[in-house]
């Protein structure tokens, strides 16, 4: 390692980015460390830029910096409202991207850095589009829940909404009635009342979750990967709900092509990912991403639509088809008037929505759980004497397992997988503390930054599930506590977009961790270190490949297994 790199703290400022008068974040270092100017170019073009033609919008913004360097003394950076109030600060960014080469790789870090800078309310520009960045509770609770009728809708991104979606799809729709249809119906899906309902499908695929894990890691002579084995976990949950259907192991063709499609989702559609979203010149080029954003739409409308065409037609053939979502939006098409795209699309939002997450916390907790073996020691205290060595746990147990609860609250703490949201746009013009935000702002809800206040979460850095002992709030009450700084964690979003699917994700995430520590004493392999800085991902993060020794506690776990 370059030792200078050793030495310079994680978020020093250089001299030279002081001198240019800019907010440069720390992956800006790339330019700053490289000999030529070229040689910048190059890296940041190769490491940066996912097509040829967003590097020549890149090269043209960097060549007319210095004009706009000189311009940006004469123009303000924002618009303000009619008493004069500005837009909040924020960094200045380069001529038609704006700061969008900052926010590539690692973007939380950068929103971190910045709003450590500027605060917790503060403004960027990505190519034409204005951003807020909100990173306070107390702050978000004003604008997205007390002032939820103005800041509940979604931008249209071009890739997410427009070329994958097709302007349809609940995730990504604006604050319509369009929206409100969908959303009736996934929540019929998806509330407190329907999980009971399906509880013993979430029962199930956890203890063939851990059977697998059983099987495949050999009883803890080999070692596993487990995360094909939760994506498979997660995804049979969902085709479940959804499809009345399953799959029935890993090597299942619909497995490897559903966590595909999730994966490729989550690669397109990060919040500030895509420059083709807020330079509308792009959108009429031919461009990389396009291409993948339309060949990601063809591959969920072909997946996801061919099972909802086959349901319709073995219901139409007279068969008896499992109750599931698709089942009863086709008993009440007549009125709700959906077509093959809207059924393709809502179904897609339910697998994508759906998938990775969950699989996400249950792979981040295995990637970091072997690291801390008192941990696994405590849990399986808690275990042995709440549910003994006869059974499963159970969703009955979880209000006796405290510390099984703190667990999952702590690794949904330190690894959100949506660092940040999925984001709200305000559909009027609105000025909050004397700052001014425009119709159309894009807010992003900066879960890192809020995971990581000392003030709420001392020594924030520390995997401890301690902190949590006292919370036996589940997420849905946990997010309407008075008091937003008392929330548990920022996970599932905010206000009247909250993610629907809270009540079914943390019943399976339970399940599935609880049965892991119930069943396994979890170890690192000596020499296969696990990375848990890096991450797969750009919208929704999941840990890079690794492997983990699940070596049964003993053998009891075969004998509750029947295997
Ligand atoms: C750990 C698991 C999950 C996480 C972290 C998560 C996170 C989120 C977030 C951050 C949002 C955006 C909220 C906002 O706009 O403020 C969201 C929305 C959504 N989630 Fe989840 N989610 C999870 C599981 C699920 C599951 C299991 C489903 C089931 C289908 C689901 C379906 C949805 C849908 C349909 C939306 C769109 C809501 C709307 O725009 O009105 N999610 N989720």
């Amino acid at each position: 390692m370059d030792p200078e790199e050793e030495e310079r703290p994680q978020f020093l400022h250089s001299s030279i980015s002081e001198s240019f008068e800019l907010h440069y974040p720390p992956n800006f270092t790339v330019f700053l460390r490289a000999p030529s100017f070229m040689d910048a170019l190059s890296q940041l073009l190769s490491s940066h830029v996912p097509s040829i033609t967003q590097g020549i919008v890149l090269v043209a913004s960097l060549v007319s910096a210095v004009v706009y360097l000189f311009l940006k003394t004469i123009f303000s950076r924002g618009p303000v409202d009619g008493n004069g109030n500005s837009i909040p600060s924020g960094p200045i960014g380069l001529p038609i991207v704006g700061s969008f080469p900052f926010l590539t790789n690692y973007p939380e870090l950068t929103l971190d850095y910045w709003a450590k800078k500027f605060g917790p309310l503060y403004s960027l520009w990505l190519g034409n589009q204005l951003f807020v960045i909100v990173s306070d509770p107390q702050i978000v609770k004003d604008l997205m829940v007390t002032n939820g009728a103005v800041f509940s809708s979604r931008k249209e991104m071009f890739l997410k909404s427009q070329t994958i979606f097709a302007g349809r799809g609940i995730t990504a729709t604006p604050y319509n009635d369009t929206w409100r249809k969908h959303r009736r119906l996934a929540t019929g899906w998806l509330n407190s009342k329907a999980v009971e309902s399906y509880t013993n499908v979430l029962d199930y695929e956890a203890t063939i979750l851990v059977k697998e894990l059983y099987r495949y890691g050999k009883a803890g002579a080999a070692p596993i990967n487990p995360q094909p084995h939760a994506g498979r976990c997660s995804l049979n949950n969902m085709l479940t709900i959804t499809f009345g259907t399953r799959t029935d192991s890993i090597d299942h063709p619909l497995v490897s092509q559903a966590l595909r499609l999730s994966r490729e989702f989550m690669n397109c559609t990060g919040p500030v990912s895509n420059l083709t979203d807020f330079v509308p010149l792009l959108q009429r080029l031919p461009n990389y991403m396009i291409t993948r954003g339309k060949k990601l739409h063809a591959g969920l409308v072909d997946t996801y639509g061919g099972l909802v065409l086959d349901i319709e037609k073995r219901i139409n053939s007279g068969e008896k088809v499992p109750d599931c979502l698709v089942k009863s939006v086709l008993q009440v098409n007549e009125e709700e008037k959906l077509d093959h795209l809207d059924m393709a699309i809502l179904c897609s939002a339910f697998m994508i929505g759906g998938v990775e997450t969950t699989a996400s916390i249950m792979q981040w907790f295995s990637a970091l759980i072997p690291a801390y073996p008192e941990i696994q020691a405590k849990a399986h205290a808690e275990l042995d004497r709440v549910v003994g060595r006869d059974r499963l746990p159970t969703v009955e147990d979880e209000k006796n397992l405290p510390y099984i609860h703190a667990i999952i609250k702590e690794v949904e703490r330190v690894h959100n997988p949506f660092w940040l949201g999925t984001p709200h746009v305000n559909t009027q013009d609105f000025t909050y503390r004397g700052q001014f935000i425009p119709k159309d702002t894009v807010l992003v809800l900066n879960t890192y930054t809020m995971h990581h206040d000392p003030a709420r979460h001392p020594d924030p850095f520390t995997f401890n599930p301690d902190r949590y002992i006292n919370d036996s709030t589940l997420a849905s009450e946990s997010a309407n506590l008075t008091n937003p700084y008392e929330r548990d964690n920022w996970m599932f979003g905010v206000g009247r977009r909250i993610c629907p699917g809270m009540w079914v994700a943390e019943r399976e995430v339970f399940l599935a961790i609880s049965r892991m520590l119930w069943a396994f004493t979890m170890k690192e392999i000596p020499g296969e270190p696990i990375d848990l800085a890096e991450y797969d991902g750009l919208s929704g993060r999941s840990p890079v490949p690794f492997r983990i020794r699940m070596v049964p506690r003993d053998d009891n776990v075969a004998r509750v297994l029947e295997i």
